[in-house]
Formats: structure tokens, sequence, C-alpha cells
């Protein structure tokens, strides 16, 4: 038997390989990104040995296959995991190699693993320092201002956030909680991103903010909306209130102004529909682009550029909205509401708004959300409508 083969029929479950290969990428000071598509039986990991800082104007196309992760702020840099090691798992298990870097990936684990006697749960790197938003009541009250902001004509949207601080469970396990996101929530992007400069996020996103598939077909989605889902509901009956309604087409209509920009007019637009992203639903449509009919190959990066981050994470006009969170706000929102994903893995870009999310400290964590202010907005009701996204991660964390 090859080296390869004797690795792909061991009996080692996926969750053993990506505890030591995190913890491979830890005591290394290496960073390490791991995720699960939508609707994709597949995991990923990659190690990467130095992050790059890209600019806002990085070009995507250009980049070696890798993992990326940018904070809200625009103007911050966005990190890049360029893989150094690859590895997919499928049913369990590590998947055989497809491409050159998973053969050497793996020909280097076979290597490791003839040492190892036993698997350790996965460590990660937690921040020093970092920042929570104020008390609860001050976020109705920041509701409540932004309301005046728009009654007033300062913009017509706006998404003030806040965060809620965990105990972690005792003996929380990471990639278990990895592996019960991914469970719970088959059509979400599943990931965990652990770096020296980023710290540790774990994710569960509904919300696709670019993505390229085979250089020629691009989509972006216009999200917002949303009500908690109930088990059995027929989505066909669903009723939304005008709010709602309003609130989603403010997004579909940055999106299409953002076409209009660079003169894009061949876009195909779907919805809005209702859909599922666990524990909620919300209002979605799908915006695609043939690149190749257009002849637009760069068409990923530019509109990334455009788009980030959107009115349904900051508001509408971008930058009276952004000029009242960052005045108002009261925290930094570091890397939650700004992107992630994987660039030219399987000749895709799938890069999702970076929602329903939470920073791991030591033995806490901290959960993001926010909630979409329009005229119509009743504090309280925005203040539930966080607590619910809270629960998206705090259902599984909590149980980890
Ligand atoms: C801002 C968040 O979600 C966004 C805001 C939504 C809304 O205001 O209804 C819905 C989906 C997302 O686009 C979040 O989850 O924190």
């Amino acid at each position: 038997m090859n080296k390869v083969a004797s690795v792909s029929t061991s009996v080692i479950h996926e969750t053993d390989y990506i505890a030591y290969l995190i913890n491979h990428a830890v005591e290394n000071q290496f960073s390490v990104a791991v995720w699960r598509l939508p609707n994709d039986s597949r995991k990923h990991l990659i190690i990467s040995r130095s992050p790059q800082l890209l600019k806002r104007n990085a070009a995507l196309e250009e980049l070696a296959q890798g993992f990326i992760f940018a904070p809200f702020d625009r103007n911050s840099d966005s990190v890049y995991l360029p893989a150094d090691y690859k590895f997919t798992f499928t049913d369990g298990a590590l998947r055989a190699p497809e491409e050159p870097i998973e053969t050497t990936s793996y020909t280097w684990l076979e290597e490791q693993l003839r040492t190892v006697a036993s698997f350790k749960t996965a460590k990660f790197y937690t921040v020093k320092k970092t920042e929570t938003s104020a008390a609860a009541a001050s976020y109705t009250e920041l509701v409540m201002h932004g309301v005046q902001q728009i009654e007033k004509g300062t913009f017509e949207k706006v998404v003030p956030s806040r965060t809620k601080m965990i105990d972690l469970p005792l003996g929380f396990d990471i990639v278990q909680s990895f592996q019960n996101l991914c469970d719970a929530y088959p059509n979400a992007l599943i990931s965990f991103v652990s770096s020296p400069e980023t710290g540790s996020w774990l994710g569960a996103t509904p919300e696709v903010l670019v993505s390229v598939e085979d250089k020629a077909i691009f989509r972006t989605v216009a999200l917002a909306g949303t009500q908690p889902y109930n088990t059995g509901v027929n989505l066909r009956s669903v009723a939304w209130t005008q709010k709602e309604i309003e609130e989603q087409a403010l997004v579909e209509r940055y999106v299409i102004s953002c076409f209009k920009k660079i003169r894009v007019r061949e876009y195909d637009e779907h919805g809005p529909k209702t859909v599922v992203a666990g524990n909620l639903m919300h209002l979605k449509s799908d915006f695609t682009v043939d690149m190749k009919a257009i002849n637009f190959p760069q068409l990923g990066s530019v509109m990334l550029q455009l788009l980030h981050p959107t009115s349904a994470v900051c508001g509408m006009p971008l930058e009276p909205a952004l000029e009242f969170l960052q005045k108002n706000e009261g925290y930094n929102r570091q890397f939650y509401a700004g992107f992630l994903g994987p660039v030219h893995v399987n000749n895709n870009i799938n890069i999702f708004v970076n929602l329903r999310c939470t920073q791991l400290l030591d033995s806490k964590a901290i959960l993001y959300a926010g909630a979409g202010v329009t005229i119509d907005s009743i504090p309280e009701n925005e203040w539930n409508e966080t607590e619910i996204k809270f629960n998206t991660l705090l259902n599984v964390i909590s149980k980890a």
C-alpha cells in the first residue's frame, strides 16, 4: 500500500484530523481556516504559514488559492490566508487528494501522524484586547436615535448592532461546535478562522456577498427582513410587513446602484422570496451575471469593492449611515459584518458577509448581531431581532 492510500483508508475520524491540524497551526504560529459551503457535504481546511494583508482594491482574480477574512471597516486591510496545506473531508473521513496541493498535504500529514499516539482537543488563538457594545438599554436608544435621523432625512436605513458576551461551556470543543453548526444549518456557510492577527471566529452565515463560479457566473444577493422560523411553516404563505418589504427593497436598490456604477445592465434578478436561515427567515433576491457574455473577468473584485458594506449591514445611503454607526455604535465591529470565504478553491470564489458569528476568547465568547432600522422601526422589536439572531449560534455553542 502506498503512503496516500494508507491515510485514506485509515479509520481516523474527520474531527480528530481537524483538531490535530488546528493544534498544529496554533503550536507553530500558523493560521487556519475550516469551512463548509451551503448545501455541500464537503468540509475544507487550510493551513497558512504567513497570512498576507490585502488592501481594499486587491484583485481577487490574481490571488493564490486561499481564504479571505476582512473586517467591517473597509479602510482596514483584509487578512488573506494563502493555502500552504489543504485538506477536504467527506462522510466523516479525509478525502483522497484531487489536486497537487492536497497530495503534498496528504503526504506531509501521513508523516506527521506516524509519531502521534492520541488526538487532543483543539486549542485556538485568542486576542488580548477586544471591544463589546454598551448595556442592552443603550441599544434601544441607538435605534431611536437612528429613527430620528431617518425622520430628519439623514439616511433611509441604518443597521445598528450590538454584542452579547457569554461564558463558554466547560470543556468547550471548537471542532465539535463546528460540526454541530454544520449539522444544524445545512444552507449556511459554516466557518472557523483562527490566526494570531485576528483571534478566533466561528460563524454560520446565510448571506452571499460575492460568488464567482468557474470564472464565468457572478452572483450576489439582497437579503433583509427577519422573522423567527418554526419548522414546518409553508414558506409560500409567510407574510411580511411593509417595513420588512421596504427594508429588503432598499438592499436591492443598493445592489442595482453598484451595477449601475460600472454600467452593468445585463444582470438577472429573481425574488424576493422567503428563505430559511437557521432559526430565522429572511427575504432574499438573487442576482446573476454571465461574466463571459459581458467580457468582465474582474467583476467579482470590482463588485466586492463596491458592495461592501451593503445596506444589509450598514445602511442607505452608505456614507451617512456609516458615519452614524462610527459615531454612535460605541464599539469596534472588527470582523463582524466584514466578509469571508474561500478564493479559488475548486475554481470558485465564495465570499459571504460575516453574520451570525462569534469571537472566541479563553473561556468566553462575544456574539454579534444587528437589525435593519427604517422609519417604521419599533426599538423593542429591533432589540428582540438581535436576540433571536444571537440564538443562531447560542443554541449550538451552549450545547457544545
Ligand atoms: C445584520 C444582520 O443581518 C442582516 C440584517 C437583516 C435584517 O435587518 O433583517 C437580515 C439579514 C442580514 O442581512 C445580523 O445578522 O447581524
